[in-house]
């Protein structure tokens, strides 16, 4: 086969950056020489390759923190819950009835829903750990958190959501829960991740979404029927701790492949 000749084709990369190849590159631009120049401004901690070592560094705190948890189980759901809300009280005890079934409880470490698994948790005694993200309106930690985490990056955090949780209960949310819960339901589509119950809790709330996938996207052959089934619908926080504890939703589809 001859080599691409039009001008709109590629010419060979002329410089290489750790598996990277780039065209028209200076060849005295090396990475020592780059290494060992003044820097023009302390501008170099907002630079990506230095991000690249925060963000490393959040995993390493990530995993250090939570090595020796032991068994867990996510709680997510909205920022905005009232405690005198209804949602709050389920909050609650979902945490409780985690925390009596011996499992920690992992949460966003806001206030609402996440505040409220956290309370439950730590009256029930258990381990209540806090995933804190840095938002510009954020109110810090709960109270209820014992031990926390804070991160500044999303996707780090949501790693440690599910790496050191066996499920998660999901409680009614905003778009912070929706994007926690669809990654965890990506993970279990794609096979990323096995056996890993999700449960949504309040039908009413959550039901009019499932109704979306099933006659939008199962209709249009966006994703398959059985994809529904990687979530479970309930109402109360005992069915919810009980099918979560029991590996039972999402188990159908992570087994089949
Ligand atoms: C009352 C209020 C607006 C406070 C916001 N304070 C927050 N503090 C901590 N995490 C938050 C906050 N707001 C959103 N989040 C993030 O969004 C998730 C819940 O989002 P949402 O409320 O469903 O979308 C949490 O896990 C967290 O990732």
């Amino acid at each position: 086969m001859s080599a691409p000749t039009g001008s709109s084709r590629n010419p060979l990369p002329q410089l290489r950056r750790f598996g990277i190849w780039r065209k028209n590159g200076s060849g005295r631009d090396t990475a020592d020489a780059r290494l060992l120049e003044t820097p023009r401004s302390s501008d170099f901690t907002h630079t990506d390759p230095w991000r690249v070592m925060r963000i490393q560094s959040e995993f390493v705190q990530g995993f250090d923190a939570l090595a020796d948890i032991g068994p867990a189980i996510s709680v997510f759901g909205s920022a905005r819950t009232k405690p005198e809300s209804p949602y709050y009280a389920v909050g609650v005890e979902v945490g409780r009835r985690l925390a009596e079934a011996g499992v920690g409880v992992i949460t966003g470490g806001g206030p609402g829903s996440m505040e409220a698994a956290n309370r439950g948790a730590s009256e029930a005694g258990g381990l209540s750990i806090g995933l804190g993200i840095e938002l510009p309106f954020e109110s810090g930690m709960n109270a209820w958190v014992g031990l926390g985490v804070d991160f500044r990056y999303f996707f780090a955090r949501k790693t440690m959501f599910v790496k050191y949780a066996q499920g998660f209960v999901v409680l009614p949310g905003g778009l912070g829960t929706l994007d926690e819960l669809f990654e965890a339901m990506v993970l279990v589509q794609t096979s990323k991740v096995s056996q890993f119950p999700i449960v949504l809790v309040d039908k009413a709330f959550w039901g009019p979404l499932m109704d979306w996938i099933r006659d939008v996207m199962v209709v249009q052959g966006l994703v398959s029927a059985q994809d529904l089934d990687i979530v479970a619908l309930v109402d109360t926080a005992e069915e919810a701790v009980e099918l979560v504890m029991a590996g039972k939703a999402g188990a159908k589809v992570a087994g089949r492949g």
